[in-house]
């Protein structure tokens, strides 16, 4: 007998080659986050202008620094405590002390000169610009370009009532726990400060917990909290730039290592975008002056893009 050919019948398709096949596309799905990502990853990371060009060692020699910065430090580190904490973050919460465009209120900061800063005697409308045009040279995002600008008109509360620059300026350290030896001028620098060698304020955690996160930490109050809330709240500006307003004070975390274990997953992301960030801040200041008027056009567009009314309850 002729052998009869057998023809075997198209596979069918099973179930578990549907859950496959979703998977797959859910892999891919996953795959092209991960590149669109890394495309803005890189803008955000790459190295800085600053890397190449600038000797560092010149930047933040507190040691060397004139009595008006030790002053200043000597009596942040004084009156900066928990209770003065407490106080100030209720203050803030209470009312609205003022409305005006972000325009307006570089222009209002620009009388201030800033105690706590070795590096620069010039007007913070100077500083805003430099970083921003820092960080637009060399091609980062739009959002990170903004935030260069506005970074420091949290400094405008000295306008709304501040006790001096303390509680305005310089670089920020948690109150509640232990005072770390590497906050500018050391543990010595708060030996007059109440919370100093408190039980439970001056403890390696203090009232926090281990790996409690960022968040839950009060840091001292000043020109970073006060900023992150209002772009928080009235930016479409995303974590990254608004963990760079909050936290780029922050030295002692952001540059020195300190208080690590404090973070959680979420502040260990935005510690890369803080650093990221710190170049265009710090050493944009020994830059050229940019033109104001000539810059004017482009910033006032990012301003809107980033805040959608363009008058903000300051
Ligand atoms: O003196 C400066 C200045 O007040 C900056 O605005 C602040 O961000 C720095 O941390 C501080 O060192
Ligand atoms: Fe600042
Ligand atoms: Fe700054």
């Amino acid at each position: 007998m002729a052998p009869v050919a057998i023809e075997s019948p198209a596979p069918a398709f099973t179930k578990r080659d549907g859950q496959a096949l979703e998977e797959l596309s859910d892999a891919i799905d996953e795959v092209n986050v991960l590149k669109a990502n890394m495309k803005n990853e890189k803008g955000l990371y790459e190295e800085s202008e600053f890397d190449k060009s600038k000797d560092k060692t010149q930047f933040r020699q507190y040691e060397d620094a004139c009595d008006r910065v030790k002053n200043f430090y000597k009596e942040q580190h004084t009156k900066q405590t928990v209770a003065y904490n407490l106080k100030a973050r209720h203050e803030f919460h209470s009312k609205t002390r003022a409305e005006m465009t972000v325009w307006q209120a570089m222009e209002k900061l620009n009388t201030l000169i800033d105690e706590s800063d070795p590096d620069t005697s010039l007007s913070q409308i100077e500083h805003l610009l430099q970083s921003a045009e820092a960080i637009r040279r060399d091609g980062k995002p739009r959002w990170m370009q903004l935030t260069g600008l506005i970074h420091d008109l949290g400094k405008l509360l000295f306008f709304f009532g501040a006790q001096g620059q303390w509680d305005v300026v310089g670089d920020t350290f948690p109150v509640g726990c232990g005072f770390d030896e590497r906050i500018i001028y050391g543990r010595e620098s708060f030996s007059e400060n109440e919370d100093f060698c408190h039980e439970i304020y001056d403890s390696k955690f203090g009232i926090y917990s281990p790996g409690c996160g960022l968040d839950r930490v009060m840091l001292s109050w000043g020109h970073d909290e006060y900023l992150y809330h209002i772009a928080k709240e009235q930016s479409t500006l995303p974590d990254e730039a608004l963990a760079m307003i909050r936290y780029h004070s922050f030295y002692p975390w952001h540059n020195a290592g300190a208080y690590h274990e404090l973070m959680d997953d979420h502040d260990r992301d935005m510690l890369r975008a803080v650093k990221a960030f710190n170049p265009y801040d710090l050493y944009s200041k020994s830059d050229g002056i940019p033109s104001l008027e000539e810059l004017k056009p482009y910033y006032l567009d990012l301003i809107d893009e980033y805040f959608p009314n363009k008058v903000v309850r300051w």
